[in-house]
């Protein structure tokens, strides 16, 4: 099977990152949000991540205006009739995938291979309300998407193994590396990484050392890139919650239980970097 039309679901800060690897590649996309202002907002990230590339004589101005003649802006699910491909990025709301894998499955062609960016979901579940469970799997890129290698692909308990190798061949088409995992909570990358950042939290929470301190230890005593707290700012503070709580639940193990801390932030609306504070500031 061959892919060259691709369907994004949310234009947040992964979508957007997607469709931008994709366009880059050569596949037709599909930006899709709820509301004009959320695809425009994606669309700009990745014209100024594009220009930035023109800036550094990585790409020329003709290739980039290439790349973005590509990227077509949706607020249309039926937009998604016509697309091999469909990766959602949505929010880590089970209710919500499951709504949209719903409706992607009545409108999407018999071919279609339905992904999702689900960053801990189990895809088993997301694929249970389609009816082609065989046509669906996970797809896990890395933030920022332009700038990490890796894509975590997690075969639900039905994937096809041919469906598998298609992902497999277009991951390395977007010039990523693919990891094959199967489908258990937070899969490999955030049943290793997410506990450690919810531990950066308790550790602030329990007062053993200031925010700049937690960070500082394991940048320069562990060479992380980014502190912990940093990093959770970075991912989305909703994001880390959602993802705790679904180790948490789905293992029934207090051990995945999310600091208190988290939660308030969440509640607060400081959901880090993207609405501008979160562990830090960022006006
Ligand atoms: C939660 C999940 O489910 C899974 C996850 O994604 S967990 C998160 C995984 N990601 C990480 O752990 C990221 C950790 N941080 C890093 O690797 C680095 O800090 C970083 C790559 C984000 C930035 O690197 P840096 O060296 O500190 O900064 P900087 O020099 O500004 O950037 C390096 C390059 O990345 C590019 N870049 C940085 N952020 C970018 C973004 N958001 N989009 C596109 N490009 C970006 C920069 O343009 C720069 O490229 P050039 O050198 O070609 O100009
Ligand atoms: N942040 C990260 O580091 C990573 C996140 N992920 C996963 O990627 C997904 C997206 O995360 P991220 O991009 O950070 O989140 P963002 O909050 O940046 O973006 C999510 C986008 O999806 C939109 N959206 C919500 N519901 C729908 C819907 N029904 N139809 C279309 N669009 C919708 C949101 O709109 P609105 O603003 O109105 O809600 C928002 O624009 C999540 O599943 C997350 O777990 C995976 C890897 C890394």
């Amino acid at each position: 099977m061959n892919v060259s039309k691709v369907m994004i679901i949310g234009a947040g800060q992964m979508g957007s990152g997607i469709a931008q690897v994709c366009a880059q590649a050569g596949y037709k996309v599909i930006l899709n949000d709820l509301k004009p202002e959320f695809v425009e907002r994606g669309l700009g990230v990745i014209q100024k991540n594009l220009t930035r590339s023109v800036d550094k004589g990585r790409m020329t101005e003709e290739q980039k205006q290439e790349v973005l003649a590509r990227l077509t802006a949706s607020t249309n699910i039926n937009d998604a009739s016509g697309v091999d491909l469909v990766i959602e990025a949505a929010i880590e709301n089970m209710e919500i995938k499951t709504k949209i894998f719903a409706q992607l499955d009545q409108i999407t062609p018999e071919h279609t291979i339905l992904a999702s960016n689900t960053s801990s979901l189990p895809i088993t579940e997301i694929a249970a309300s389609t009816k082609r469970p065989e046509k669906v799997i996970g797809m896990h890129f890395m933030n920022p998407v332009p700038v990490m290698k890796l894509v975590e692909i997690i075969r639900g308990l039905a994937t096809a193994d041919e469906v598998y190798q298609v992902i497999e061949d277009m991951t390395k088409t977007l010039g990523k590396v693919p990891v094959e995992v199967n489908d258990f909570p937070g899969f490999v990358s955030n049943r290793i990484l997410m506990p450690m950042i919810n531990e950066a939290i308790y550790t602030l929470y329990e007062g053993v050392a200031t925010k700049e301190a937690i960070d500082e230890v394991m940048k320069l005593g562990m060479n992380h890139p980014m502190g912990p707290l940093t990093l959770a700012d970075f991912i989305g503070l909703d994001t880390c919650l959602y993802i705790m709580e679904t180790l948490h639940e789905g293992f029934g193990d207090d051990k995945y239980r999310p600091c208190p801390l988290l939660r308030k932030y969440v509640k607060a609306g400081w959901l880090g970097k993207k609405t501008g504070r979160g562990f830090y500031s960022y006006e």
